[in-house]
C-alpha cells in the first residue's frame, strides 16, 4: 500500500531571458492507493503528473511531505534500504522503445531481472532452465508468444507488443505496484485497448496496484473503473473521488473543462450550447493569491482572486476544512476545490460529419 502525504516539488530554473523563477511541479498531493486498488492521474501537459509518477518510483526526489509505502515513512531510510521498497514500485513509461535497450534480444532483457530476483529468493530459479520458464510465463500472461518472442530485438517487434515486453519486465521483480505513466499514448491507436485492458486485467488477476497517469478522460475511465480519479491542475489537486462520481458529475469549472475536450460525434450526441471551456490559455506565470484556476476560469468570481480553496467534500460547506482532515472524510469521497462548485451540464468538443480529416 502508498500512502502519500502533501508531496510537494518545486524546481527553480534559470533562463537567459526568464531569470529564475520558481517552478510549482507538485503542491500537496495526498492519495492511499490501497492493495489491489487504482489511483487515476488526469490533467494538462505540465501539471506535474510525471513528477509524481517518478517520485513514486524514487527517481525523483519531493521536498515536502511524506511517502509512506507498506507504513514504512521512506525517507526515514537509508537509501539502500530505501531501494527495496521501491522495488514493489514499477514505473511503465510512454515510450516502450526507449525503455528497452535495442542491443539486447527479449530473452537477455528478461533473464537479467529474472536472475537477480532468482538469486534474492534463495538460489533456486536463477538456472537456465527455470528462469527462461518463469520469462516464458509472463509473456504469456502480457498476451505473448514466448517462443516468437525471446530471440527478437526490440526494433523486430510492434510498439503495443514492446509495450507487453516493458510490462512483463516490471513484473519480473514481482511488483505490487505498477505506475503507467501515459503508458498508451506512444502507441498505434489500434492495439491502445488491449494494453489498457492488460493493465485493467493485471489489477484483478495479480492484485497488483495501479497509479495510472493520463490527460485521457476515456483511459481513466477504462482502467482506474473502481478505483479513484484525481484531477490535478498546476500541481495541485482540484478534484477527487471514485473515477464515476468525479467524470459523471464533475463540480470543479477545470474537470468540467477537461470533460468538454472530449470529442463527441454529430449524429450520435448532441453538443448541445454549453460546453465549458477555459476563458485564457495557461500561462504558468500568472500566479494569484487566490485559487490557482482562476485566471482560466469561465466562473470566477471576485472572491477566487483572493482566497485560495481547499478540498472540501461535495456538499458540505467546507470552511475551514483542508484535505484529509475533516472528520470521516474517506479517500473515496467526491472532494473539490472551489469556491463556486457546481453541476455544470458537460457536453464534448462538436466533431462533425464534415469535419476536415488529419
Ligand atoms: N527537472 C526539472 N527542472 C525544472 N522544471 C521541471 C523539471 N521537471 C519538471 N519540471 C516542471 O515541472 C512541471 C511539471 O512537469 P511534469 O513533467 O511533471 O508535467 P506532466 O504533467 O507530466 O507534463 P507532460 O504530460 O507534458 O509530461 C512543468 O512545469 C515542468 O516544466
Amino acid at each position: 500500500m502508498i500512502e502519500a502525504r502533501g508531496i510537494t516539488r518545486t524546481y527553480q530554473t534559470h533562463g537567459q531571458f526568464t531569470g529564475t523563477r520558481t517552478v510549482h511541479a507538485l503542491r500537496g498531493v495526498d492519495f492511499t492507493l490501497p492493495e489491489g486498488g487504482a489511483v487515476s492521474f488526469i490533467g494538462e501537459s505540465g501539471c506535474g503528473k510525471t513528477t509524481l509518477g517518478k517520485i513514486l518510483t524514487g527517481l525523483e526526489t519531493f521536498d515536502g511531505g511524506e511517502l509512506v509505502v507498506d507504513g514504512v515513512e521512506l525517507s526515514a531510510l537509508k537509501p539502500r534500504q530505501r531501494a527495496k521498497y521501491f522495488r514493489r514500485i514499477q514505473m511503465i513509461h510512454q515510450d516502450p522503445y526507449s525503455a528497452l535497450n535495442p542491443t539486447r534480444t527479449i530473452e537477455a532483457t528478461l533473464g537479467d531481472p529474472l536472475r537477480m530476483r532468482a538469486r534474492e529468493k534463495g538460489g533456486t530459479g536463477a538456472g537456465p532452465g527455470a528462469w527462461r520458464e518463469r520469462a516464458c510465463e509472463l509473456l504469456t500472461l502480457v498476451g505473448l508468444e514466448p517462443e516468437a518472442v525471446l530471440p527478437k530485438y526490440p526494433h523486430q517487434l510492434s510498439g503495443g507488443q514492446r509495450q507487453r515486453v516493458v510490462i512483463a519486465r516490471a513484473l519480473t521483480v514481482d511488483p505490487q505496484v505498477l505506475i503507467a505513466d501515459e503508458a498508451v499514448s506512444m502507441i498505434d491507436v489500434s492495439m491502445r485497448l488491449g494494453i489498457l485492458g492488460l493493465l485493467r486485467d493485471l489489477r484483478s488477476r495479480l492484485g497488483i496496484s495501479l497509479v495510472f497517469i493520463t490527460h485521457d478522460v476515456a483511459t481513466a475511465r477504462y482502467v482506474g473503473d473502481g478505483g479513484e480519479l484525481h484531477v490535478i491542475y498546476r500541481g495541485e489537486v482540484v478534484e477527487r473521488g471514485l473515477t464515476d462520481d468525479v467524470i459523471l458529475s464533475p463540480v470543479h469549472p477545470y474537470t468540467q473543462c477537461l470533460l468538454s475536450a472530449v470529442p463527441i460525434m454529430r449524429g450520435l450526441e448532441e453538443p448541445g450550447p454549453d460546453r465549458t471551456a477555459p476563458t485564457r490559455a495557461l500561462d504558468e506565470r500568472t500566479d494569484t493569491p487566490g485559487c490557482l484556476f482562476e485566471p482560466r476560469c469561465p466562473f470566477a468570481t471576485d472572491e477566487c482572486f483572493t482566497t485560495h480553496p481547499t478540498l472540501v467534500p461535495l456538499g458540505g460547506d467546507g470552511a475551514g476544512v483542508g484535505a484529509g482532515e475533516a472528520e470521516g472524510v474517506g479517500a473515496a469521497e467526491h472532494q473539490h476545490a472551489c469556491l463556486n462548485p457546481a453541476a455544470r451540464r458537460v457536453v464534448g468538443v462538436e466533431v462533425g460529419a464534415g469535419a476536415a480529416g488529419p
